[in-house]
């Protein structure tokens, strides 16, 4: 039996650092949106009762390193299953660019594989067994658009965000979430304001969505990587309404009311990075959540 999945990047809208905790991670507060740009995951159970992970991306890990193994790893053992499967994952989202890629392959494996072992887990208790994988995958689990609390995985839903274009650019790059947050110190100047963000969502209110866009991870990024302020000067210089970097990066995005600018917002980016796309916001969850 096969299925397929689609798993969709996120960009966080707002991305506030409130604390250091003690087990290591931070204590956020962030506005995440799932875009139209997804990687396809093929599962089909397979009788050797293995995990395989196949795919052609060369950034890809191939076996137990990889998120979507860990996800149908742990729902073997949480679940007792003793059903193999093949995981086959196209990818189409940058690899550690701060667009969740890995994370949602993980949260798309567990929906996938919920179905397919026919396991019925409900939805929030398939988020927690998500937030043992990483942080953002509980989102992933939801989709649509949330705001985040804890470390990521306390999970609030907010309507569909104003319409709107995305334009997404990756420099050839790769970030390290972790040593991101490492080079992170607190500073009672740097908070953007997510509650803002929050307020213009539910008020459908484009500008008001645009003015709110903040990182906190931002100048950690930008000082370890200067093409991505470069990106960013070059998005505003093409028309952008408002831009942002995504997550820890490297990833700038940014925010394009009308159709008509899009083509050249995109093509002035296209001389700088390989990887660009135009995409639109995902209003809505999941179909399962
Ligand atoms: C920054 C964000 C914003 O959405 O996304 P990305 O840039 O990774 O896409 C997330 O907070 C990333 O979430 P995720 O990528 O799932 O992180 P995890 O695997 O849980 O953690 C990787 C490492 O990042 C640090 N970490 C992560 C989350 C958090 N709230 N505080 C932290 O300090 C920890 O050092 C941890 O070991
Ligand atoms: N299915 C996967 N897709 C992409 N990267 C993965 C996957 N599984 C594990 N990884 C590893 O996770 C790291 C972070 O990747 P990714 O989720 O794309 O980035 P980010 O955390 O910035 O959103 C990569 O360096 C990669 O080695």
């Amino acid at each position: 039996m096969k299925m397929l999945v689609k798993a969709p990047a996120k960009i966080n809208l707002s991305l506030d650092v409130l604390s250091k905790r003690s087990d290591g991670f931070h204590e956020v507060k962030m506005v995440m949106t799932m875009v139209d740009l997804a990687d396809r995951i093929e599962l089909e159970l397979v009788d050797d009762g293995m995990i395989h992970i196949l795919s052609h991306d060369r950034f890809v890990p191939g076996d137990h390193r990889n998120l979507a193994y860990k996800a149908a790893d742990l729902l073997r053992k949480r679940y007792n299953v003793t059903q193999g499967v093949a995981i086959t994952i196209q990818k189409q989202i940058p690899v550690a660019a701060g667009l969740a890629g890995g994370s949602s392959d993980a949260a798309a494996t567990l929906r996938g594989l919920n179905t397919l072992w026919d396991l019925r887990i409900p939805i929030d208790e398939l988020a927690e067994v998500g937030a043992e994988i990483g942080s953002d995958v509980s989102f992933c689990i939801y989709g649509g658009t949330a705001l985040a609390t804890g470390r990521g995985e306390v999970i609030q839903e907010l309507p569909a965000p104003p319409k709107c274009w995305v334009i997404l650019a990756k420099p050839s790059i790769g970030v390290s979430t972790a040593d991101v947050y490492h080079s992170f110190k607190v500073d009672k100047d740097n908070h953007p304001n997510t509650e803002g963000m929050v307020k213009a969502i539910k008020e459908q209110d484009y500008k008001g969505m645009c003015e709110n866009l903040g990182n906190a991870l931002e100048s950690v990024t930008l000082k370890m990587h200067p093409e991505v302020a470069h990106i960013k000067e070059q998005m505003e210089r093409f028309g952008a309404d408002a831009v942002l970097m995504s997550g820890s990066g490297p990833t700038v995005f940014g925010l394009v009311e009308y159709e008509s600018k899009v083509q050249r917002v995109y093509n002035g980016l296209r001389g700088f990075c390989d990887q660009v796309f135009a995409v639109r916001i995902l209003g809505d969850r999941n179909p399962l959540a």
